[in-house]
């Protein structure tokens, strides 16, 4: 059971909601909606529950058109944030009320639909809960029983939108673990829409990071980590240093500095912005001639990672390196030592002169070589 989405627009009054956006869900798939406030998640998923229609563009589900059937026949079970429970109904009575409004002839009998709610309580663990009312639940509890109510109808989608957005952090790293099994048991496919970066990484098979109504990258969670195909994905997910550069002569200069970098064939001189890691910045105390010297202007640890913030007066900014806090430690690397700074990779951008952006047919990923004396010392 595919779904493909192609070329979607949807505006209201002057704005883009979604401007041509275009994706592939696979059978069983976990899909994470990722991007920042007004980046058009919930209206893609609104599209595919059938709450809301677009100006262009199609849907369909192995083939056959899913915009004209409606949000009941679509077979899709939805949690939202703040689809309140019916709060007059008890626990047993929200997760059957999907059945017992169904016509007459679709409906399961009153035994079977006891038979089932039963099922769905155990699933969600809230065996022994069917006779409380929502006010009587905790906010983890309710999502799980909004999560029963939407599997009543046995879907094969599930459409979630932020629902454990409003949960405190411990609940909701025990609820997103728990909702990966349970994607898992039944073999959905299942469509999240999060603002959070760091639930749809744990938790999704691939990640759609959006912005403006666009998708900017479509890409396993690994991949959007490591190979962001744009500034904004760089900027969004994860810390990076951002670097202005120039590029001249098949070499990056940035600086003080002029790095020997492959790959910048078919890459004209002119100026880039070069994105990296603070993990991919290697430092040592020694002074060595290739790499910025900088100065640790403040240290501290996060668990067993140290992250340091480094003044680079070459640069005329701060870097922010990452390394072992036992490493820094035993290193000496403290508060006032000066460092070298060496960029393990950078990914560059050009910059289009024309339109004065980034030019991301032309990213590369360039690996400075240094030379050997400097390597030999920092080693
Ligand atoms: N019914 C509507 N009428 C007018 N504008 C709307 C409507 N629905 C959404 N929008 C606008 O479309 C844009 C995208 O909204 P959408 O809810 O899809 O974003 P989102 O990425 O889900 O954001 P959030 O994380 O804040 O929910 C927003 O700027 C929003 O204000």
């Amino acid at each position: 059971m595919t779904i493909d989405i192609a070329n979607l627009h949807r505006r209201f009054a002057d704005f883009r909601a979604l401007d041509d956006v275009s994706l592939t869900i696979a059978p069983g798939e976990f899909v994470a909606l990722l991007g920042p406030s007004g980046s058009g998640k919930t209206t893609l998923l609104r599209i595919l529950a059938g709450l809301d229609f677009p100006d262009a563009g199609s849907v369909t589900r192995d083939g056959r058109d899913l915009l004209g059937i409606s949000a009941r026949e679509r077979g899709v079970g939805m949690v939202f944030q703040h689809y309140a429970l019916f709060r007059h109904m008890t626990v047993f009575d929200n997760i059957a009320f999907g059945l017992r409004v169904r016509p007459r002839a679709k409906r399961p009998s009153r035994a079977e639909i006891a038979d089932r709610v039963e099922k769905l309580l155990k699933r969600v663990q809230l065996e022994g809960f069917a006779n409380r009312y929502p006010a009587q639940l905790s906010g983890g509890q309710r999502q799980r029983v909004a999560l029963a109510r939407a599997l009543a109808t046995e879907p094969d989608v599930l459409l979630l939108d932020e629902p454990f957005g409003a949960l405190d952090a411990q609940v909701r790293i025990a609820l997103r673990r728990w909702l990966r099994h349970l994607h898992e048991e039944l073999g959905l496919t299942t469509v999240f829409v999060t603002h959070d970066q760091e639930e749809a990484l744990e938790l999704a098979d691939r990640v759609v990071v959006m912005n403006l109504g666009k998708i900017e990258q479509v890409g396993t969670p690994d991949e959007i980590y490591q190979q962001p195909a744009t500034p904004f994905v760089f900027e969004f997910i994860g810390k990076v240093n951002k670097v202005p550069v120039r590029i001249s002569g098949g070499r990056v200069h940035a600086g003080d500095q002029r790095f020997d970098a492959d790959p910048l064939d078919g890459v004209a001189d002119g100026t880039a912005v070069a994105y990296v890691r603070p993990e991919h910045l290697a430092l040592t105390p020694a002074a060595l001639e290739s790499g910025w010297k900088a100065t640790l202007r403040h240290v501290y640890l996060s668990g067993s990672v140290a992250h340091l913030e480094l003044d680079v007066p070459a640069l005329g900014q701060t870097l922010e390196a990452e390394l072992g806090g036992d490493e820094a430690q035993r290193r000496s690397l403290t508060t006032g030592v000066t460092v070298t700074v060496q960029p393990r990779h950078l990914t560059v951008f050009p910059i289009d002169s024309k339109t004065g952006k980034p030019d991301l047919q032309r990213r590369r990923v360039v690996h400075p070589r240094y030379g050997q004396a400097a390597i030999a010392r920092w080693r």
